[in-house]
């Protein structure tokens, strides 16, 4: 009988679920939308109980779908957004929210409630600042839990646990809270390199308390991604999933990293090889991340990082990223007063509204080519929710020009594109920043929901320069889970053997014409001009008060 591999990685919109085969092929594939509460400006919430539920009910879908037996599932891997849990001493959830409700016990990844919070921390100056591109930010979790003892003691009084969410999925699917090196790294400042938490930070900004009793409600145990859990899958967990008690369960990781792991060590038909100094991952879905490894630390300014093994074992990460690109795409086309019809019209042909507002772009330009040259007059300070990197700023806010009294399909076709253009832009503008600190990147390996769309990768080729690689495998996160799972099993060794053996290059996207290259280098001046510009209306106003 077959051996399979379960992929779990739950995003900002939905959980979903893969089964793949030794050749990293996929046999079966569900998904189950996640509820999220906004409760006021900048909270984003949402519910462990609701995501665990989500997941099961989508590994039993997948099942299903793939029509294997549960005993030939042999490993699970994990993976989810960087969000923070909360539970109490039993385990059960425990509110983060105003609302007061225990189901709201999720601050979600893009909650940018801990700005203030990120500012004292930043003031100090501590070493760990150095891992996290100089610039903590109030997405990663100390900012949160600094607000959390600050504005909620009684939950502060209550906590039993603080998870990471990938690490929540794992502790809930085996008893087991180990915790991954890869969220503890990427969001809670362990010194990977070192192997210990620095107890310095913790109390430097006030939160020495989380380091009593061995760190146990943020992670006594820290393990790499691979390494088996416990005993493997619960009793509980197994019958709730359709699966088998026993099966193997690897440490966790955060959904754009087993996006980089399911992409950024992919062979080539035509023989590519993978060059890390080369290569830079890219996974778009609510946000974009933007992943590049390599053998020593690069110290990049405004680029999280470096990470020490937080993807691949002894590699050091820089993780640059954008808080919002595909929310960002959805926020404009959402707000536009077409949007209603054209999703009536797009409903009513089988159709994405991607889809209709691309044949759209398509007809207006008249030649593929002439695409890009539509937004001559029309430009995007893509910032709508603060910028990640490299200007490490979350309090920045976008702009738009080139407005016209106007409330045509064509209209919003426009802003559309010019929204794409402008996240281009700006994985311009992280790529290059790596470039100035030793990497020589010209490849992106593309991978997440944003890269269904043909527009938005051809304008990031066009836009950088680099060539798009497309996985054959498109669902890389789910690929990376699983990955993770053949290690657990002990099927592979490392993860370069299962990269080689599980993810290929499926497609490649270059840029178009020398003609819009130059158009973008324009563009990328205006794009520049445009933060110079935010910036001067900031300096100005601060004069007036
Ligand atoms: N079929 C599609 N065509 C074009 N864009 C898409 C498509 N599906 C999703 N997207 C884009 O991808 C984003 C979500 O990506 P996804 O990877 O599913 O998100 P997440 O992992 O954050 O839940 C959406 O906001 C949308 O902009
Ligand atoms: O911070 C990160 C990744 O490190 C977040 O952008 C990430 O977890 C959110 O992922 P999605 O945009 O939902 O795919």
């Amino acid at each position: 009988m077959a051996s399979y591999f379960i992929g779990v990685d739950v995003g900002t919109g939905s959980a979903r679920a893969g089964v793949f085969d030794l050749n990293g092929r996929m046999v079966g594939q569900a998904s189950r939308a996640i509820e999220i509460y906004r409760p006021q400006a900048d909270f984003v919430e949402q519910s462990s109980d609701n995501i665990w539920q989500a997941v099961c009910n989508a590994v039993r879908d997948a099942i299903n779908q793939s029509d294997i037996n549960p005993i030939q599932v042999k490993g699970l891997g994990f993976d989810a957004t960087c969000s923070l849990v909360v539970l109490d001493k039993e385990g059960k959830p425990l509110t983060i929210s105003p609302s007061g409700r225990s189901e709201q016990n999720i601050i979600v990844w893009m909650d940018h409630r801990a700005i203030t919070q990120a500012e004292r921390i930043n003031a100090l100056h501590h070493r760990v600042l150095d891992y996290v591109g100089g610039i903590i930010s109030p997405e990663m979790q100390t900012p949160k839990l600094l607000w959390l003892k600050q504005h909620m003691p009684n939950t502060w009084a209550n906590a039993g646990y603080y998870f990471d969410l990938p690490d929540f999925l794992t502790w809930r699917a085996t008893g087991d809270d180990t915790r991954s090196l890869c969220s503890t790294v990427c969001k809670w400042t362990y010194m990977g390199h070192e192997d210990k938490w620095d107890a310095s930070y913790f109390r430097q900004i006030g939160l020495e308390d989380l380091l009593e009793h061995d760190a146990a409600k943020i992670g006594r145990y820290v393990k790499t991604m691979g390494e088996p859990l416990g005993h493997g899958l619960s009793a509980r967990a197994a019958s709730e999933m359709g699966l088998i008690p026993g099966t193997a369960v690897s440490v966790s990781i955060i959904d754009a990293h087993a996006g980089t792991l399911g992409t950024l060590g992919a062979s080539g038909v035509s023989g590519e090889v993978a060059d890390f100094d080369r290569r830079v991952a890219l996974i778009g879905g609510t946000s974009t991340g933007h992943m590049a490894i390599s053998k020593e630390p690069r110290f990049i300014g405004g680029v999280w990082g470096p990470y020490y093994s937080a993807v691949l074992p002894e590699y050091w990460l820089n993780e640059g990223g954008q808080s919002a690109t595909g929310a960002l795409i959805d926020h404009v086309i959402q707000s536009h007063p077409c949007y209603e019809t054209l999703l009536t019209q797009a409903k009513s042909q089988g159709q994405t509204i991607y889809e209709v507002l691309n044949a759209l772009l398509r007809k207006m330009a008249g030649e593929p080519e002439d695409i890009a040259f539509l937004t001559r007059d029309m430009h995007i300070l893509p910032y709508f929710h603060g910028n990640r990197s490299p200007r490490a700023n979350p309090t920045l806010t976008g702009a738009i020009t080139g407005l016209k009294l106007s409330r045509t399909p064509e209209d919003m076709a426009l802003q559309y594109l010019a929204t794409i253009q402008a996240i281009a832009l700006g994985t311009r503008h992280i790529i290059e920043t790596m470039n100035q600190s030793g990497y020589t990147i010209d490849t992106i390996m593309a991978s997440g929901g944003g890269t269904k769309n043909p527009i938005f990768v051809q304008e990031h080729a066009n836009a950088t320069g680099c060539a798009m690689l497309l996985p054959e495998e498109s669902e890389a996160m789910l690929l990376g889970g699983a990955m993770m799972g053949t290690i657990a099993a002990g099927v592979f060794d490392t993860f370069p053997e299962a990269m080689s053996a599980m993810s290929r290059i499926g497609k490649t996207v270059t840029p178009q014409t020398n003609r819009i290259k130059q158009y973008y280098d324009r563009k990328y001046r205006v794009f520049h001009e445009m933060y110079q510009d935010h910036m001067k209306y900031r300096q100005l106003m601060q004069e007036d008060a």
